[in-house]
């Protein structure tokens, strides 16, 4: 990323047109393979040239191997402690979701005005930096589909109401009374990180019983006033490919969430329903492109010639030309972050 260096000659330089308090910004849980999703998203957003960083805010336990990829890779590498919703509750949530509470640890990071959040599983294959530009005082994202039986616990899955296609199956007010709110799927978002409204997040979820589709049920639910949907480009949730073909143009799509069950590239084996269809098999060769494609890795030694008397150590390690311009406690931190020992 380092998207404040403008290279030219071999030298390295500031260019101070670009705003420094936005980023990009995903979640990394645990020692599998979801790290192989994030040096992918990296390099994708490298390729569409953002102009801004992607910062990985990790939990405890992802190894300091993974970190040190990440950063060779150019992202900042921030930890974050868990989440968790209130205690014994937990049986009430999908538990391959209840890590994902986590996540509401990205409102602290305050020195961003604005970020994007992506989930590890997505790619991005045209530049959207212009989200930043999108009025403040909103949160920004994509609707889901509740056709999955992902959403069978659900009365909209029950009747096969589907907010993609309000007029097809009709929600029956009389019998149930208002439809439900526009629901956002969780995978993408444009959000203001604050302090104020991390508090709030944190408050509430103590007093909030766990639901399966854990925070982004949560998160649903607390930004429901101030949610404005942005089109299905922005997030493309595989599923609407088969539920509602009518939606989408393919080819005019920037972000994909590999979120149906079977699609991460990194695991694809085309088994799974759904999974053998020319339109995925195009996708998930897409992704790997990306993923093997080596002229997009970081290029650290850009940085490294920089003629700027700077922390070198913590440019290298925290990949990001933020740490040029940061003050040295900044740089000290983002060394510390990708430092930290890994929880046993
Ligand atoms: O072992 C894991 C599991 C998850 N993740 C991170 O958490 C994100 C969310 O997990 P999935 O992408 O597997 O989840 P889905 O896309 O199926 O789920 C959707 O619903 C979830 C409900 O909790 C979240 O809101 C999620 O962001 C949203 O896309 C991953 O992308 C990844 O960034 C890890 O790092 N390691
Ligand atoms: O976040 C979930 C998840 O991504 C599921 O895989 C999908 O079926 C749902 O629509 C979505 O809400
Ligand atoms: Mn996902």
């Amino acid at each position: 990323m380092a998207p404040e260096l403008a290279r030219s000659n071999g030298s390295v330089k500031f260019n101070p047109s670009v705003r420094n308090d936005r980023a990009y910004v995903t979640f990394l849980a645990g020692n599998g393979d979801y790290v192989k999703g994030v040096v992918g998203l990296a390099k994708g957003l490298r390729k569409v040239k953002t102009v801004y960083p992607l910062v990985v805010a990790v939990l405890p336990d992802v190894p300091l191997e993974h970190r040190r990829v990440l950063a060779e890779q150019g992202c900042i590498v921030r930890e974050i402690q868990p989440v968790y919703p209130p205690e014994n509750q937990t049986q009430f949530a999908m538990a391959y979701y209840v890590i994902n509470y986590s996540k509401l640890r990205i409102w602290e990071f305050v020195e961003y005005s604005k970020m994007i959040y992506l989930d590890g599983d997505i790619q991005v294959y045209d530049n959207i930096d212009n989200l930043f530009d999108l009025p403040d005082g909103y949160f920004y994202g994509v609707m889901d589909c509740f056709c999955e039986k992902t959403w069978s616990h659900t009365p909209q899955h029950k009747i096969g109401y589907c907010q993609q296609c309000p007029e097809k199956v009709r929600w029956p007010v009389g019998e149930l009374g208002q439809p439900p709110e526009l629901y956002f799927n969780a995978g993408m978002f444009v959000f203001e990180p604050n302090y104020y409204t991390y508090k709030r997040l944190l408050e509430t979820l103590k007093v909030t019983p766990p639901t399966p589709f854990a925070e982004q049920d949560f998160l649903n639910m607390f930004f429901r006033d101030v949610y404005k949907p942005i089109p299905l480009v922005y997030n493309l949730v595989l599923a609407m490919l088969w539920r509602h073909p009518e939606n989408v143009e393919l080819d005019k799509v920037k972000v994909v969430h590999y979120c149906a069950a079977g699609s991460k590239p990194w695991r694809y084996t085309g088994k799974e329903e759904h999974m053998g269809r020319e339109d995925i098999k195009m996708l998930v060769k897409k992704w790997w492109d990306i993923y093997n494609d080596e002229s997009l890795d970081y290029n650290k030694k850009a940085v490294v010639t920089s003629a700027e008397p700077v922390n070198l150590l913590a440019v290298a390690l925290s990949g990001s030309a933020a740490a040029l311009a940061a003050p040295a406690a900044e740089s000290k931190r983002a060394i510390r972050y990708l430092m930290a020992p890994p929880a046993a």
